[in-house]
């Protein structure tokens, strides 16, 4: 099938508007590989420090100087179920390069936050930051120059797009991704979110509450609902950073090692043969198609601001039109909690992800004419592995769905359109995503209740000021403001409201979960209050327009809004921001910050080469205490 004609503009426009960033990308990155192999530039001193923790036998291998040592950047800890099972990973890694003659070493770690952990708490405002910090920290691993390969473990949220940016700095070198992979299931989605709607209305304790998320997060793994971090394992497949359909394959087992050992030796080819290197599979094809992977199965919203900051590190720029564009030609094939009732075990077991890359290739949605890890074209990715007496082989993935309320074709979609939207007007452009908004609740129009913190909205939520039609908006929650935290503690009082009848939406410039689901919420609004936006010339009671089909996000009845004086921000939310719980660590990162729609980024927020005199003045209602003490 030929390339849809939408995708092939979109990508065209891309690569024009990247032309000088991306021209300087590779020019850098064939500097870097012009230079030589890392460890020949080494001094012995170097050289002798590199490898003093090793065995002996990996020493004399290294020491040959030819045989290829992987870098292994870890994001291992005990707090991410998801991430838990990369605590034996770098053995599993180490004996596999072994057998091939080459060696591994962890080259750093990372952080990881788990947004659950910190979803609604004031940690929340270091998770979006977090993602700049990963990609710097995965730079900090690979600087150390003795690696012809970089092998990355990561899942979750921000450790995923901050690992890929932080491997893109070093796209000189073939690059890896190895997941982990989802925990088995446990009680259904849809039935955690019932119990949490009870408990937010005092029809349910807390040991009710807690037996049930028990019920739901209960082993290592990723979660399974359809978040961001799997959304993540999506778009590294169809990125092609991943052994085939390796995302979804459960921990602790035979196969998963299998697959972390071929990702090991995949990653030890490539740095032998110089087929390719991760800048040459990270390009304007690959992020296009990482997209639409993302639109084709209903993906998590804060990819709409990660993408940018992904691409950017690649050379390639991108917004949110060019993800509206896509997303209306976009199949929606997939409906995965919360946009539907399974998760992603059940999604795998449908068809999974060689089924999704096979019908969006053949119905012209990606480009197949690729670069990957696996070679050129993404036809590796309609292979699924399996083991056959201790052996690990490929086979083709299943060409019809097994189950269709999960997995669809690109010939009969949920939805001809893909999850996400951008809608804009008065008060900025914003994200949404509607695939898990029933159509009759795509349209909204109400007064407007104004908040400053997810706690003064939950607190009229419990004094029954929102039993009606309303908007509610949630302000000074951007990235400069707070680092952007995700408010999905507000979507069980949300939905609430929403199944008593009333009209319900949500505005806000800061941003919801990948789990986030069924009311309508236009969410990164941008520019944000704290800049001056116009959410903060919003008063209670204004009348606010999200129309998700039309793609409009207005006040109506409002003459002149940016005529009103601005709202500051109360003192006590300034000051909550930028103290406690580490936040005072992170002024640097709310002064410099891009706008949501540029990646909330530090890594990119200077022009390249710039010498750091950033002549962008201060925002005038921007007062970081953390700045002046
Ligand atoms: O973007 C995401 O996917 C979320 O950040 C997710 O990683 C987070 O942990 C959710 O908050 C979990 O969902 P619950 O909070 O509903 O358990
Ligand atoms: S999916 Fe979210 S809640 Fe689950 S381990 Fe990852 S970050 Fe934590």
């Amino acid at each position: 099938m030929a390339l849809h004609p939408t995708v092939a503009a979109v990508t065209a426009r891309i690569i024009e508007k990247s032309r000088e960033t991306r021209a300087d990308y590779i020019r850098r990155m064939d500097a870097a590989r012009g230079s030589g192999a890392g460890r020949a530039k080494l001094s012995c001193a170097n050289w002798a420090h590199a490898f003093a923790g090793q065995t002996i036998a990996d020493k004399l291998t290294a020491m040959d100087g030819s045989k290829p040592n992987l870098g292994i950047v870890t994001a291992y800890n005990d707090m991410l179920s998801a991430h838990q099972p990369f605590e034996r990973f770098p053995d599993v890694v180490r004996k596999a390069v072994r057998e091939v003659g080459a060696t591994a070493q962890v080259a750093g770690g990372t952080p990881a936050m788990c947004d659950g952990v910190t979803q609604g708490r004031p940690g929340m405002e270091l998770s979006l930051f977090s993602r700049d910090l990963i990609a710097m920290s995965a730079g900090i691993a690979l600087t150390h120059d003795a690696f012809d390969a970089g092998l990355m473990l990561g899942v979750c949220d921000k450790i995923v797009p901050g690992l890929f940016m932080g491997a893109l700095a070093f796209g000189h070198l073939p690059v890896v991704f190895a997941p982990a992979g989802p925990m088995p299931s446990g009680i259904p989605n849809a039935e955690k979110a019932r119990v949490r709607a009870e408990y937010a209305q005092n029809k349910v304790d807390r040991q009710t509450l807690l037996e049930s998320e028990i019920g739901s997060y209960h082993s290592p793994g990723t979660c399974t609902f359809y978040g961001t971090a799997n959304s993540n394992q999506m778009m590294m497949e169809l990125g092609g950073l991943h052994m085939p359909s390796t995302a979804f394959v459960h921990p602790d087992t035979g196969l998963r090692d299998a697959l972390t050992a071929a990702a090991a030796k995949r990653a030890v080819e490539l740095a032998r043969s110089g087929e390719c290197r991760m800048a040459d599979v990270i390009d304007e094809k690959s992020i296009v198609n990482m997209i639409v992977a993302l639109l084709a199965t209903g993906g998590s919203t804060n990819h709409a601001i990660h993408l940018v900051a992904m691409a950017r590190a690649a050379g390639v720029l991108i917004d949110w039109t060019d993800m509206d564009e896509l997303s209306s030609v976009t199949p929606l094939l997939a409906r995965v909690y919360p946009n539907g009732s399974a998760d992603v075990n059940a999604f795998q077991a449908a068809g999974g992800v060689a089924f999704i890359a096979r019908e969006l290739a053949m119905a012209g949605n990606i480009h197949t004419d690729v670069t990957t890890i696996m070679g050129q074209g993404i036809q590796a990715y309609f292979q699924e592995p399996s083991m056959v007496d201790g052996e690990l082989v490929w086979r083709d993935g299943v060409q019809e769905s097994l189950d269709l309320d999960i997995l669809r074709p690109a010939s009969n979609p949920f939805d001809k359109e893909g999850g996400l939207r951008l809608v804009q007007g008065d008060l900025g452009r914003a994200v949404i995503k509607i695939s898990a908004v029933k159509p009759e609740n795509r349209i909204v129009q109400a007064p407007a209740a104004v908040f400053e913190t997810q706690e003064d909205a939950l607190q009229a939520f419990r004094d029954g000021k929102l039993f009606r039609d309303v908007v509610v908006v949630l302000r000074f929650q951007g990235p400069k403001a707070n680092g952007m935290p995700e408010l999905h503690s507000l979507s069980p009082a949300l939905s609430v409201i929403q199944d008593k009848g009333f009209k319900v939406a949500f505005v806000t410039d800061g941003r919801m979960s990948g789990a986030s689901g069924k009311t309508p919420a236009a969410i990164h609004v941008s520019p944000e209050a704290l800049a001056g936006g116009p959410l903060a010339h919003v008063q209670d009671g204004d009348i606010i327009r999200l129309d998700a089909e039309a793609g409009v996000l207005t006040t109506v009845g409002v003459p002149d809004l940016t005529a009103r004086p601005l709202a500051a921000r109360s003192a006590a939310n300034a000051e909550g921001s930028s103290w406690g719980y580490g936040r005072e660590l992170f002024g640097a990162f709310r002064h410099v910050v891009t706008t949501a729609e540029q990646g909330a980024t530090v890594c990119f927020a200077l022009p390249t080469g710039s010498r750091g005199n950033d002549d962008t003045p201060p925002n005038p209602n921007f007062v970081d205490r953390t700045v002046d003490a």
